[in-house]
């Protein structure tokens, strides 16, 4: 007999975090934590306090109480050796060398990266790649000076991502970036999250995180009023049918729905999955519902936020 795997333990791990500025209170009790392989977004008005909180996770700020975990070592106790599985962009975009190429600037932090405990040496061929992954490679040997602010904005995560992070932080990543840089950075995003990089976002474009985050937190007044998880909402399908509340109570209780509920002139209903869609509709017409439509009922978060920001 094949035990199960045990559940992974988090990558970054928030708890009980309070932060004042002075006597004025900015953070109140998160506690949030961000698996391997996980792409978290953090989300809120303006002054909700996404930017206190990042910088408190990645050390540059203290809490007033609380701690901040990145696998096993507490970023304000021990915090160098904390941040040499880090790779993050604070306040973009990220602060480089005007004077100095794009070449220049990452090998400085690739020797910085490499000088803290448990820290791993990057090789020239790693900064030839992530500049080819940011599609920066025709700017290789430009001075950052000259560069446009989505183009520092694409050597920050360059930056970031330089030496093979398990835990990266972006603030607000695709800010002043355009279409096909915003693009990029979710594949990258997604293809690191892939390999087992956990991923804490900060982002105030919802429809776009909508599309490739796992989790997103909803920060207001400085408090995490919400976790949504987008993973859960997508096993949600509505069907258009002559009978709504008799095509919920059909579906009720049946092993591949989790959920139901009529909306005309729709039932929608949370199933196991995609695969039991053609289940659920055989169960509808043989209980005689007519079946006009059927396909997957997009979750709005930016709908849902304003209702549960305009709540908190
Ligand atoms: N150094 C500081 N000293 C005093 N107050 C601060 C300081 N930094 C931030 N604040 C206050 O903390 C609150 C949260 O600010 P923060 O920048 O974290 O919000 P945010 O959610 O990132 O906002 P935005 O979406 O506008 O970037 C604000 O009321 C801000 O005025």
């Amino acid at each position: 007999m094949t035990t199960p795997a045990p559940p992974s333990a988090p990558a970054l791990t928030v708890r009980g975090l309070h932060k004042k500025y002075g006597s004025q209170p900015v953070l109140h009790d998160v506690n949030l934590s961000v698996e391997p392989g996980e792409i978290y977004a953090l989300t809120g008005p303006n002054g909700a306090g996404k930017t206190t909180l990042i910088r408190t996770v990645t050390g540059l700020a203290f809490p007033t109480e609380g701690e901040v975990r990145l696998l096993d070592h507490d970023v304000h106790e021990d915090g160098s050796r904390a941040r040499a599985y880090l790779g993050a962009v604070v306040e973009a975009p990220a602060k480089f060398y005007p004077q100095f190429t794009a070449t220049q600037n990452l090998q400085l932090h690739a020797n910085l990266a490499a000088m803290v405990p448990g820290g791993r040496r990057v090789s020239r061929d790693r900064i030839r790649e992530v500049l080819a992954l940011l599609e920066l490679t025709r700017m290789a040997d430009r001075r950052v000076g000259t560069f446009s602010l989505g183009q520092r904005q694409r050597l920050g995560v360059a930056s970031a991502i330089l030496a093979n992070p398990r835990v990266l932080i972006l603030d607000e990543p695709t800010s002043g970036m355009d279409a096909l840089g915003i693009g990029l950075i979710h594949r990258i995003v997604t293809d690191l999250a892939a390999q087992g990089c956990a991923a804490l976002l900060s982002t105030h474009h919802l429809r776009e995180i909508a599309t490739y985050a796992h989790r997103v937190g909803i920060l207001a007044g400085g408090r995490l009023v919400d976790t949504v998880d987008l993973r859960a909402r997508q096993t949600a399908f509505r069907f258009r049918v002559d009978d709504p509340h008799t095509a919920a109570r059909t579906l009720e209780g049946r092993p591949f729905v989790r959920q139901v509920s009529p909306r005309a002139p729709f039932v929608v209903a949370h199933l196991t999955g995609e695969d039991a869609v053609p289940a659920a509709l055989t169960a509808l017409t043989t209980h005689g519902v007519r079946v006009f439509e059927a396909g997957p009922d997009h979750f709005d978060l930016y709908e849902y936020y304003r209702e549960r920001v305009e709540q908190a």
